[in-house]
């Protein structure tokens, strides 16, 4: 039978239009558990300006959780901020594991910086002040890399998610993971455009652009978690 996409929409799409829902879930389920070394960056972080930029702390147990069931050892970052995702990556990761991370922007970096030297995490980071598709693109140059990495984290600019996404599928092995952040927008995906506010309504179209366009990529197998501002988790297949 035809997939017409018009299925009975169930309970748990409304689940969590509750704020004192997701206060449980962080609360009972993420906070507990949440390493000391995140706790203080998150605290370092919480009086800059952008500190909602940072990645969500489920957001981040998920991905640890990914992390390890891949047994990820190789993995790339493209938007650091102050390093939340990449603190949690590099005390995911084994002892001689290795993250390229890439950020625009090396003074947020050095907000988070002592507290992942506090954790003795260093050593695992390459930290590359660049815009990332020259990088992801020099990379690609060195045939030793094609097929390489574990694990991808992309929380960049929206924009181009499509550009990392060509290159990422190239440096990523058969079976790897790919993760896009903020792939629901706030929500906004499903919003009349005229409600959204006009800042934001570029970065809408690129994240609804980019959700079709992975939906008919045959090279990966999808799915769009709900957690935090929506997470496009991405295997690669062949
Ligand atoms: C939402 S923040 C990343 C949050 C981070 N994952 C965390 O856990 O805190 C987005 C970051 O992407 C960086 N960025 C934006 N455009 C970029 C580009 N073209 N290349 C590299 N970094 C970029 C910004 O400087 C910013 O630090
Ligand atoms: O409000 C934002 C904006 C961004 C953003 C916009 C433009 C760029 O070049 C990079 C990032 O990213 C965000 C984000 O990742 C998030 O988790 C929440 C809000 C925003």
């Amino acid at each position: 039978m035809e997939n017409t996409g018009k299925e009975v929409i169930r309970p748990n799409a409304v689940l969590l239009q509750s704020e004192d829902l997701y206060k449980y879930i962080l609360e009972t389920s993420v906070y507990p558990r949440e390493p000391k070394p995140l706790k203080e960056l998150r605290d370092a972080t919480a009086n800059h300006p952008l500190a909602f930029f940072g990645t969500l702390p489920d957001t981040g147990q998920f991905m640890a959780m990914l992390l390890k069931l891949v047994n990820a050892k190789k993995t790339i970052e493209v938007g650091v901020f102050t390093g939340y995702s990449l603190l949690l990556t590099a005390l995911t990761i084994p002892d001689d594991g290795k993250i390229t991370a890439i950020d625009v922007n090396r003074k947020s970096y050095e907000i988070g910086l002592p507290v992942i030297q506090k954790a003795g995490v260093e050593h695992k980071i390459n930290f590359i002040e660049s815009q990332a598709l020259p990088i992801l693109d020099q990379l690609l140059e060195n045939k030793e890399n094609e097929g390489s990495f574990d694990f991808a984290f992309v929380d960049a600019d929206k924009d181009n998610y499509w550009n990392y996404h060509e290159r990422l599928m190239k440096l990523c092995k058969v079976g790897g993971i790919i993760i896009y952040d903020n792939t629901l927008w706030g929500g906004t995906v499903v919003w009349p455009e005229e409600s959204v506010p006009k800042p934001k309504r570029p970065q809408r179209l690129s994240t609804i652009k980019f959700n079709e366009s992975m939906a008919a990529d045959p090279r990966v197998d999808i799915s769009l978690a709900p957690l935090g501002d929506g997470i496009k988790i991405c295997r690669r297949i062949n």
